[in-house]
């Protein structure tokens, strides 16, 4: 590669008018002669006296994300004759966050923990370099654009270098023989391996886009791995976790909700008894635009309810549907019209439908915390950083008392909830199914209740920090603004805060003692 041609300060301070305009951005020189009129700031900013042939670094970063340099290598012509290190560092991809508490502690390297071991910490430096490496671009420019994961990116994170589809299934058989990245071995995986896996994953920053990216099968596939019969799961999963299929849960009704009891879409055996008739409709279907499988909740009788894995053909209808996130998520209607389901695709025995609901809601939950965790402390990220370079009245915000009170409640919501979500985690990793029914299921719905009523405190108080940048779409505040309309997904799915609140403490009453004096 031919090396970078070098200038001096003088050198570029020559090109300073309209037509003929260079300017430095940490150490490198951009010739913005031709690209001045089409910059969405406007020309004259460019050709101010202290900008046009001069180190604009501050003004620069104090205005635009990092990744508008990326975004615009084209322009770039050489480089500063200077050995000065770049004034605004920007982190290679895998790097951990220098900044103060952007990173959960046991990635602090003067911190222990006692739930990460070597594995856990290679699977985390795989992970980050290759979501910062090859998911993140993409992944922000479809949260804008509402275009769904593209195969080749789904597929290759399928691929068995990666494998993260069968991670994101969480620990177990399919796993069994597999080597991970960082070289995990299988068998070793573990809810802290996962949890490492989902955290990177949403440090990406687009909820909608990661969602298109096979949420649905996180929520949809477990009957298939739980209860399924070999052949089915023979059948199904390779293409699944290969990402050249999409799977989604289909439980959610218009009259319905998440309330099952109320769920209307039926299945009338046929005469020959070999097949299901389903007819009915489903809403809020995560992926269910694009999926070929959907795990479908559906009444076989009055008091019956079954789960029963459905195959797209035509009687199925798809329509999508437009939430606060982006379409990427292919959010949708289902229409089922008198589809014909084989009997064996029944999961759990007829009328168990509710059993293997009930099966994975933890799960699910579990996983909905570790992401909130993690989105709400890359805002805290932004929005420190963003008070250290914002100037108002001649100090930065970050010299503002009530700013940095705010800074401080960020901080110890996103450490509480981290430490919380640990401990839980490491209770699962050491309790039967049984047991973390019944002692989990309380403290994991009150930690999400805890989690996604932080992050509206967090989001909130991110917004009053970033001023306007906090409610417009693009530019610096991109990422507040995304949080603020998003948030709200993790306080709901999965369980309302207030119906987890309250099934917390009825938990909690289960356990209480006949009379405790
Ligand atoms: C390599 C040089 C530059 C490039 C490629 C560039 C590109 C951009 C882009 C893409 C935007 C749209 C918003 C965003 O995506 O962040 C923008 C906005 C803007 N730019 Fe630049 N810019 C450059 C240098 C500068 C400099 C040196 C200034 C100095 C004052 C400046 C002032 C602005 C302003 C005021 C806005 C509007 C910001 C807002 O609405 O909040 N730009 N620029």
């Amino acid at each position: 590669m031919a090396s970078a041609k070098v200038y001096t300060l003088e050198q570029v301070n020559q090109h300073n008018k309209e037509g003929d305009l260079w300017l430095v951005v940490n150490n490198d020189v951009y010739d913005l002669s031709s690209f001045a009129d089409m910059h969405p700031g406007g020309a004259g900013v460019l050709l101010a006296a202290d900008i046009a042939g001069q180190d604009a670094s501050t003004a620069f970063f104090s205005l635009h994300r990092s990744e508008v340099l990326a975004k615009y290598t084209r322009l770039k012509i050489g480089r500063l004759d200077t050995t000065a290190p770049a004034p605004y560092p920007i982190l290679a991809a895998g790097e951990l966050s220098p900044v103060p508490h952007a990173e959960p502690d046991w990635l602090n390297p003067k911190f222990r923990s006692p739930y990460y071991g070597e594995s856990h910490r290679a699977l985390q430096r795989s992970m980050r370099k290759f979501f910062d490496d090859e998911v993140k671009a993409e992944a922000r420019a479809g949260e804008l654009s509402g275009d769904r994961p593209t195969a080749d990116l789904v597929q290759k994170m399928g691929q068995p270098e990666w494998d993260l589809h069968a991670m994101r299934m969480g620990p177990g058989k399919h796993l069994a023989g597999k080597t991970l990245p960082g070289g995990v071995k299988g068998e070793d995986f573990d809810y802290f391996h996962e949890l490492v896996v989902i955290q990177e994953l949403v440090r990406v920053g687009a909820p909608g886009w990661q969602a298109g990216c096979q949420a649905g099968m996180v929520i949809g596939l477990p009957p298939v791995l739980n209860f399924g019969d070999e052949s089915m799961k023979k059948r199904v999963l390779p293409d699944i976790f290969a990402g050249k299929k999409f799977i989604s849960l289909a439980i959610s009704e218009p009259q319905a909700g998440s309330d099952v009891q109320g769920i209307t879409t039926t299945a009338k055996l046929s005469e020959d008894g070999k097949h299901w008739i389903v007819s009915g409709m489903k809403k809020w279907i995560t992926n269910g635009y694009f999926s070929d499988y959907f795990m479908t909740a559906v009444r076989t009788g009055p008091k019956s309810l079954t789960m029963m894995l459905i195959e797209r053909d035509d009687s199925v209808e798809t329509r999508k549907i437009r939430t606060s996130y982006s379409s990427a998520a292919g959010t949708a209607y289902v229409f089922f019209e008198s589809t014909k389901v084989p009997v064996e695709n029944v999961l759990g025995g007829e009328g168990n439908g509710l059993k293997v609901i009930l099966s994975n809601f933890n799960h699910e939950r579990w996983v909905i915390c570790c992401r909130i965790a993690r989105y709400s402390r890359l805002m805290f990220e932004e929005t420190w950083k963003w008070a250290h370079l914002r100037k108002s009245q001649g100090k930065r915000l970050i010299d503002q008392p009530v700013v940095r009170n705010k800074l401080a409640k960020m901080i110890y919501k996103c450490d509480m909830g981290q430490t919380w979500l640990e401990n839980i985690t490491y209770q699962m990793t050491h309790m039967s199914y049984a047991d973390q029914s019944a002692l989990l299921a309380g403290p994991m719905a009150l930690l999400k209740t805890f989690l996604s009523r932080s992050a509206g405190e967090i989001s909130d108080d991110c917004v009053q920090i970033w001023g306007g940048r906090g409610i417009t779409q693009g530019g610096m505040g991109a990422l507040i603004e995304q949080f603020q309309r998003t948030y709200k997904f993790d306080s709901i799915l999965g369980g309302s805060e207030e119906v987890l609140a309250d099934l917390g403490v009825r938990q909690a009453m289960k356990r209480m003692p006949q009379a405790v004096l």
